[in-house]
């Protein structure tokens, strides 16, 4: 394969970005690829896939290359690095000064060494592979090795402006290909990765694109038009405006949340999607308890570790902290037992996270449902990124008496 240096320069720049500035992935890359109009789509892809690739396989390529500072700073090393990569995917380097010092033979060999290790193999660190192992047991080896493949882009029809076979239709006379999936009823998955964004449909407001998961949690909730429904983690909207298109637009939905920008990201989704239910209120100190007994359904998406999300976020792998854990599953049983008051006597509430782990979920709802008797547990499910090829998401359905 012929690289232009041009294109691994922006990559290196990139990886700098993500590693030493501490930056976002999806951020970066974004901002990486507006810096050149002149690029052409084969080329945002190969900054893209290249860049995420290497930041889900960073702990491997490290070995691989026989990189051992526990920071990498030096532009060097991040060529090294690149290189590396391009030899575990077949390539032959080109004469470039960056990787003279790399030997691919010494490579292959270390990536069979590598083998032996789980956590240099799988590319994780220490504590994340401990509490996977302790969390889920053997599921893990399976759970892990799933999430370290890239996620298919599924699509979220809206329904309030078009149904899942016209918007086939109108992909199909885009020259992008989509197929349907059994089980989620509105999604539409990419068997061939495109940037749908750009598109007029996207536009329109036709679509959404969403995870084969997470479209399953606003179904979970049992919404209909007419009633009175809280999103109360609501973010920037996502499972609000799949909520919104169940209710069929009628009815109100409260959206909240405690970050201000993603709620008026919100807003802006909410109007392309021809959404007009929705109201939008930032938590203070006194919002949820004004809100008292008011909810005939509420929805609880609750942070979380991200530890379903990895496919899709890889570099979460070394960007959290095991103290974060701690701290994150702290404020996930306090919003479970504040804002459950929310709930009115005979309304239903989802808890969910976007975590594999059971102890940001499964637990966190059985302590919940043994000190508060008046809530009652109906139904949990969870999808999984080995077995079902969706990302990892846990929700539970939960009756006040
Ligand atoms: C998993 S994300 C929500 C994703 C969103 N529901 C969606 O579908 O796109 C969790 C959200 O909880 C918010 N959050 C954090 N602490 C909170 C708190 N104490 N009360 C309410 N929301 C909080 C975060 O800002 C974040 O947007």
């Amino acid at each position: 394969m012929k690289y232009h240096r041009v294109l691994v320069e922006a990559i290196v720049f990139a990886l700098q970005q993500i590693f030493n500035e501490n930056r976002q992935a999806d951020k970066v890359i974004e901002q990486v690829l507006k810096s050149n109009k002149k690029w052409g789509s084969r080329d945002r892809a190969f900054i893209a896939e290249n860049t995420y690739e290497i930041v889900r396989w960073w702990r491997l390529l490290k070995f691989v290359s026989n990189i051992n500072c526990v920071k990498v700073e030096e532009d060097a090393l991040f060529w090294q690095i690149f290189g590396s990569w391009r030899v575990l995917q077949g390539d032959k380097l080109p004469e470039w000064n960056e990787f003279s010092k790399l030997n691919p033979k010494e490579i292959l060999a270390r990536k069979e060494e590598a083998k032996e290790t789980r956590k240099i193999r799988e590319s994780i660190p220490d504590w994340m592979d401990a509490i996977g192992e302790q969390e889920l047991g053997e599921k893990w080896d399976g759970e892990l090795h799933a999430m370290n493949h890239q996620a298919s882009v599924v699509l979220r029809t809206n329904t309030l402006k078009t149904n899942k076979l016209d918007l086939k239709k109108a992909f199909r006379e885009i020259g992008i290909d989509t197929e349907t999936l059994p089980n989620v009823a509105d999604a539409l998955v990419l068997p061939k990765r495109a940037n749908v964004f750009s598109t007029e449909l996207f536009k329109k407001g036709l679509f959404e694109v969403q995870d084969a998961g997470s479209q399953l949690i606003a179904s979970f909730l049992d919404v209909h038009a007419g009633m009175r429904v809280i999103d109360a983690c609501a973010g920037a909207g996502g499972k609000t405006l799949h909520l919104a298109t169940l209710m069929e637009n009628k009815g109100r939905i409260i959206a909240m949340d405690v970050e201000d920008y993603k709620l008026q990201e919100l807003q802006r989704r909410a109007k392309r999607n021809g959404i007009g239910n929705v109201e939008t209120k930032l938590i203070e100190a006194k919002t949820i308890k004004r809100l008292r007994e008011s909810a005939d359904r509420l929805l609880l998406d609750v942070p979380c570790s991200g530890l379903g999300v990895l496919r899709r976020n890889p570099d979460a792998k070394w960007k959290l902290k095991s103290d974060f854990l701690e701290k994150i599953k702290q404020t996930q049983a306090e919003i479970i037992t504040n804002y459950s008051k929310m709930l009115k006597h005979g309304g239903k509430m989802v808890y969910a996270t976007c975590s594999i782990l059971p102890s940001e979920s499964e637990a966190q709802v059985q302590k919940f449902i043994t000190q508060n008797p008046e809530y009652q547990l109906i139904e949990e499910k969870r999808t999984s990124p080995a077995n079902d090829g969706f990302d990892g998401f846990y929700m539970a359905l939960i009756e006040r008496k």
